[in-house]
C-alpha cells in the first residue's frame, strides 16, 4: 500500500551524468560524487510561473537520474531571495485552460521535491514567502540566511487568497497545528529568528556559509544507507502525496474556481499593483 508512487521513482529513462548543465531558469550541477546542486535562477525575484515549475521538476528528476547521487541542495542564484513564491502574474486575469495547467505544473513541482527519493536541503537565501515556503517545507532541511528583514511564510490571506488544503497540510506537519493557525490566518511572514524558534527551518547561518552549510548536511544525508532513509521518508511523506494524487483534478478545479471570482481578482490586481510599486 506504501509503494507510493513517485518516492523510488525508476531513473531508467532519466540522464545519467549531470556535469554543470544549465537551462533556462535552473542550473544543476554536481559538486561532489553524492550531491548535487539545484539553483533557481529566474530574476527578477524566482517566482514560479509553468515554464519555472515545469523546469525545477525536470531537474530535480534529472538529479535523481544519477544513481550515485543521493542528495540536493536547492538555492537560489539570488542572495537576497530564494523564491517570490508563485508567478503571481499568471493568476491575474488568466486564460482557464493555461490558469489549469499552471496548477498542474504547480501540483507535480510539489509532489517530485516532497516525494524525491534524494535528500533535500534548502539553503534558503533572503526571502521565501509563499511558493517559496512551500519549495523549502518539501525539502528535508532547511538552512536560512541570517538577516531579520528577510521573511519566510504563508502570506496567501494577504493577497485576499486562501494556500491549498495540501499547503496547509505541510505547513501543519511542520509547524504544528496552533502555530498554524495564527501562521495561514495572518498571513504572518517570520523572520529567520522566529521562524527557527517555530521549526520552520532548522538553521539560521551567515549569508556566505548558507552554501557549504547546506552541503555539509547534504553530505551527511547522503552517507545514509538509501534503502532505510528512503523507506522512512516513503512512510512519512506518502498518505499525503496519494491523497493529492487522487484529487489532482478536483483540487485544480477548487483553484480554478476560486481564483477567478471576481473578489479574488480584484485582491490579485490590487496587490501585484503594490508589489514593488511599478506594475
Ligand atoms: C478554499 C479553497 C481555496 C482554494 C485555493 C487554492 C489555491 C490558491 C493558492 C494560491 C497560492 C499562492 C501561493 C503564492 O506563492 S502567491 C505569491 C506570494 N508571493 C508574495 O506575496 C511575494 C511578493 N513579492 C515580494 O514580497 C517581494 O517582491 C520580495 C520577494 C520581498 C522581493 O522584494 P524586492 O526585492 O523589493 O522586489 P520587488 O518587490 O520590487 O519585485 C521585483 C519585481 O518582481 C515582481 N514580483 C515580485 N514577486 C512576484 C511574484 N510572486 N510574482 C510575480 N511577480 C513578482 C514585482 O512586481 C517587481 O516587478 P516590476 O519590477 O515589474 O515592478
Amino acid at each position: 500500500m506504501f509503494a507510493s508512487r513517485g518516492l523510488l521513482r525508476s531513473s531508467r529513462r532519466l540522464v545519467g551524468g549531470i556535469s554543470s548543465a544549465t537551462r533556462t531558469y535552473v542550473n544543476l550541477s554536481k559538486p561532489s560524487t553524492s550531491v548535487a546542486v539545484l539553483e533557481l535562477d529566474r530574476a527578477p525575484v524566482n517566482s514560479l510561473s509553468k515554464e519555472m515549475a515545469d523546469a525545477v521538476s525536470a531537474a530535480i528528476k534529472e538529479a535523481e537520474g544519477d544513481d550515485k547521487v543521493q542528495a540536493l541542495v536547492l538555492k537560489s542564484s539570488n542572495p537576497k531571495i530564494f523564491s517570490a513564491g508563485l508567478d503571481i502574474t499568471e493568476m491575474n486575469n488568466p486564460e482557464v485552460e493555461r490558469l489549469e495547467d499552471f496548477w498542474r505544473s504547480i501540483q507535480d513541482l510539489f509532489l517530485t521535491l516532497y516525494g524525491s527519493r534524494l535528500s533535500t536541503v534548502a539553503a534558503i537565501e533572503g526571502h521565501s514567502p509563499a511558493g517559496g515556503c512551500l519549495l523549502a517545507m518539501s525539502c528535508d532541511y532547511r538552512v536560512m540566511t541570517e538577516g531579520e528583514n528577510f521573511k519566510i511564510g504563508l502570506n496567501e490571506t494577504k493577497l485576499g487568497i486562501a494556500a491549498p488544503y495540501w499547503l496547509k497540510d505541510l505547513f501543519v506537519k511542520t509547524i504544528g497545528n496552533r502555530e498554524a493557525e495564527l501562521g495561514l490566518g495572518l498571513g504572518k511572514l517570520y523572520s529567520p529568528s522566529e521562524a527557527l524558534s517555530v521549526n520552520l527551518i532548522d538553521e539560521v547561518v551567515k549569508n556566505e556559509d548558507v552554501l557549504e552549510v547546506a552541503m555539509k548536511e547534504a553530505e551527511t544525508w547522503a552517507k545514509i544507507p538509501p534503502k532505510g532513509r528512503v523507506a522512512s521518508k516513503v512512510m512519512l511523506r506518502s498518505e499525503m502525496m496519494d491523497e493529492l494524487r487522487e484529487k489532482k483534478e478536483l483540487d485544480v478545479g477548487w483553484f480554478r474556481d476560486f481564483i477567478m471570482e471576481e473578489g479574488t481578482q480584484k485582491g490579485i490586481d490590487a496587490y501585484l499593483k503594490s508589489l514593488g510599486g511599478k506594475k
